[in-house]
């Protein structure tokens, strides 16, 4: 990192709470590292997420490496298509992809629909690379001239959301699900099988959304890895902090770094309610969840919702059947 970098960071990131560092031009670990010292120093800025940017050849060839250091990861097309051979790019997205999803880290890619800069539709093949990004697994998608220059970025964003809606719709679910169960493989930790079984109930009994209870974020983002076909509600709990200096809460960064997530939607909930997961908590941070889920019409009167939660120390998923 060199000196304008740190005081852009120390200046204006530090007082914005940013919540992920796209590192450009990703090369091998050692860059994710490096970045995440610098973070460390810059107070809040510690808990700044880092994308590792994959643009060129030689971020490809350490691809695997990077991915364990990283946060999360951002599939730079329009760089790549520069380095590799046209033919070789569909490859390393699927593979990039697959290894990425495995990880349970979220995973962007750039450089869609770069005709709608100029026009209100996006040519065919563009729609349908849109469409393959999901299928192939992505949890995002970043648009870059489109809406930075272009003539019509609000149709930009709506024409990419619908395609994305469609293609979700037919994700093959059945399948990924397995795939994921196989190769995590056995003894599974705790937390990974109850994520699973979440997932898996919620699908059994059809249920229009999973609520998961999560103070790190973590519990919620490995449900989202099984890639439910019903959307999961992250109920971030905050807990108290201190710098020896000021108390503060915890959260606010956890609930919005979970957006970047495929089908997680966080929810923070009151500080006021006491950390610990008694019986009398969860209740009624679950009637606000369940409020807060009827009022954005994702459940509905005799809707079944699968709840993820502990109670004193055991995690336990639990099947509710709303009455109105
Ligand atoms: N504050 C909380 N109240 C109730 N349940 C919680 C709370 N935080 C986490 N859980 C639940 O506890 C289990 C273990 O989660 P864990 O991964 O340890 O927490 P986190 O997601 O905060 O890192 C999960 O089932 C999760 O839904
Ligand atoms: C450089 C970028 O991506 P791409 O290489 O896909 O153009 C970008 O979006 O900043």
């Amino acid at each position: 990192m060199s000196m304008p970098h740190f005081q852009v960071m120390k200046k204006w990131g530090a007082p914005n709470k940013i919540d992920f560092l796209s590192l450009s031009y990703t090369r091998h670990a050692e860059d994710v590292r490096q970045a995440r010292e610098f973070l460390s120093k810059l107070g809040d800025l510690s808990q700044t997420l880092i994308f590792a940017k994959i643009e060129n050849v030689e971020g490809l060839n350490h691809f695997d490496e990077i991915l364990e250091e990283a946060d999360g990861i951002i599939l730079s097309r329009g760089n790549l298509g520069i380095d590799l051979p046209p033919e070789k790019v569909f490859l390393f997205q699927k593979s990039a992809l697959h290894k990425c999803n495995m990880a349970g880290k979220p995973a962007v890619v750039t450089r869609v629909v770069d005709s709608m800069t100029d026009n209100l539709r996006p040519t065919r093949a563009e729609a349908t690379d849109v469409a393959n990004a999901v299928l192939d697994g992505s949890d995002a998608i970043l648009l870059g001239a489109e809406t930075l220059r272009g003539l019509y970025p609000v149709e930009t964003i709506s024409t990419v959301g619908r395609i994305c809606a469609e293609a979700e719709k037919v994700f093959n679910q059945d399948l990924y699900f397995k795939r994921t169960v196989k190769y995590v493989g056995e003894p599974m930790t705790h937390l990974e099988s109850i994520a699973s079984s979440a997932v898996r109930a919620a699908i059994k009994v059809k249920a229009s959304v999973i609520i998961c209870f999560t103070s790190s974020g973590r519990a919620a983002r490995l449900i989202a890895k099984y890639r439910p076909t019903m959307p999961v509600l992250s109920v971030v709990i905050p807990r108290l902090k201190t710098n020896q200096l000021k108390w503060s809460f915890t959260g606010a960064f956890e609930a919005r770094q979970s957006l970047i997530v495929r089908g997680l939607f966080p929810m923070l909930a009151d500080p006021r309610h006491p950390a610990e997961s008694t019986s009398t908590t969860n209740e009624s941070v679950l009637k606000v969840a369940l409020d807060h889920g009827k009022a954005s019409g994702v459940i509905k009167s005799h809707d079944r919702v699968v709840v993820c939660q502990k109670v004193g120390d055991s995690s336990v998923v639990k099947i509710i059947e709303l009455d109105d």
